[in-house]
């Protein structure tokens, strides 16, 4: 896949003197999904907002299809389609009118076949003659997406799509999304929800205080949460592990009271078996165990906590 969005040493301080962003690095890949998750004040939006012209970058450089967001204002923002956190929307327009507006806002000539596909893909079509303020929360969420795809553009920005929306809704705008994926358009949403991270995103990005502090597939961040964490309490404290034990990855700790092993639960073997057998073999014997397991949660508030 090639970068549909390259972000080049990007920072952003505000007239109050905040730094908002620090170096950020970030390509984005055609035809993804991207997750970027942070908590409030990160600076998600600051970054959406430089990547879609609305702010300025105080230093770096960001292309959009390889268009320079600055110097090529105009072609670069075309590419792309924005759903900010906010809805607003006149509301005593239909749906209609509202999503044929936005198109012509681009300077795009008028193509009532795209505006039907795109209301049709939103399930919004039997609502177009609608005034928007008669829609639901979902609907007029739907809406807002139907105005961003109204000038065909190739990446879709979605800031905190489904905040304060009930567990239903939050579902049928994943699917949404799926199939806006499908056609072909490259989606970057923010999320306070880790479980929207995990369950949408190609890649996830994790941004704190300005920093972005991981980017990963999914797939890989996946497989390090299949690691599970096996805790003995041990009956008395042990000074040094014996030879005995040399080839199992075990951690003394607590000045020789707990032993740590971790292991991987989707591996052929997790090797407990053996190693509960060997060390009763050495004659060490624990009161105690406790098995844990990390989750995406576990390693984003780690993150957060220690950048
Ligand atoms: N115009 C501004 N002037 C000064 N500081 C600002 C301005 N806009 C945002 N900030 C500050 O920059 C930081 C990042 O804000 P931003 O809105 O980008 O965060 P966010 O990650 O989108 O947060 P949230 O999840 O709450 O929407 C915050 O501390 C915010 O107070």
């Amino acid at each position: 896949m090639s970068s549909i969005i390259s972000v080049a040493n990007l920072s952003k301080t505000y007239g109050s003197g905040f730094k908002a962003l620090k170096n950020v690095n970030l390509d984005i890949q055609r035809g993804e999904i991207f997750a970027l998750l942070g908590p409030n004040g990160a600076g998600k939006t600051t970054l959406i907002s430089i990547i879609c012209g609305i702010a300025n970058p105080s230093e770096g450089k960001v292309l959009v299809g390889g268009e320079d967001i600055q110097a090529s204002y105009r072609k670069a923002r075309s590419l792309i389609g924005l759903v900010p956190q906010e809805l607003h929307t006149d509301a005593f327009e239909s749906v209609w009118a509202t999503v044929s507006f936005s198109r012509g806002l681009f300077g795009k000539p008028k193509n009532p076949a795209h505006i039907e596909k795109v209301l049709k893909d939103l399930s919004l079509w039997d609502k177009k003659d609608s005034k928007i303020i008669t829609l639901s929360g979902g609907m007029k969420r739907r809406v807002m997406i139907a105005k961003a795809l109204s000038h065909e553009p190739q990446i879709l920005f979605l800031d905190e799509p489904t905040a304060g929306v009930d567990v239903e809704l939050r579902k049928g705008m994943w699917e949404v999304v799926r199939t806006l994926q499908q056609s072909g358009v490259t989606i970057i949403l923010t999320t306070h929800y880790i479980e929207e991270a995990e369950e949408m995103a190609d890649r996830i990005g994790v941004i704190n205080k300005g920093e972005i502090v991981l980017i990963e597939d999914k797939a890989t961040l996946m497989q390090k949460l299949g690691k599970k964490r096996l805790t003995l309490h041990l009956q008395g404290k042990l000074g040094a592990l014996p030879e005995s034990l040399s080839h199992y990855e075990l951690d003394l700790c607590d000045s020789g009271a707990t032993l740590i092993y971790d292991y991987d639960t989707k591996g052929e073997r997790t090797g407990i078996t053996s190693l509960l057998s060997d060390l009763r073999n050495a004659g060490i014997r624990f009161n105690d165990l406790d098995t844990t397991q990390s989750s995406l949660e576990d390693i984003f508030v780690d993150l957060v906590r220690t950048s």
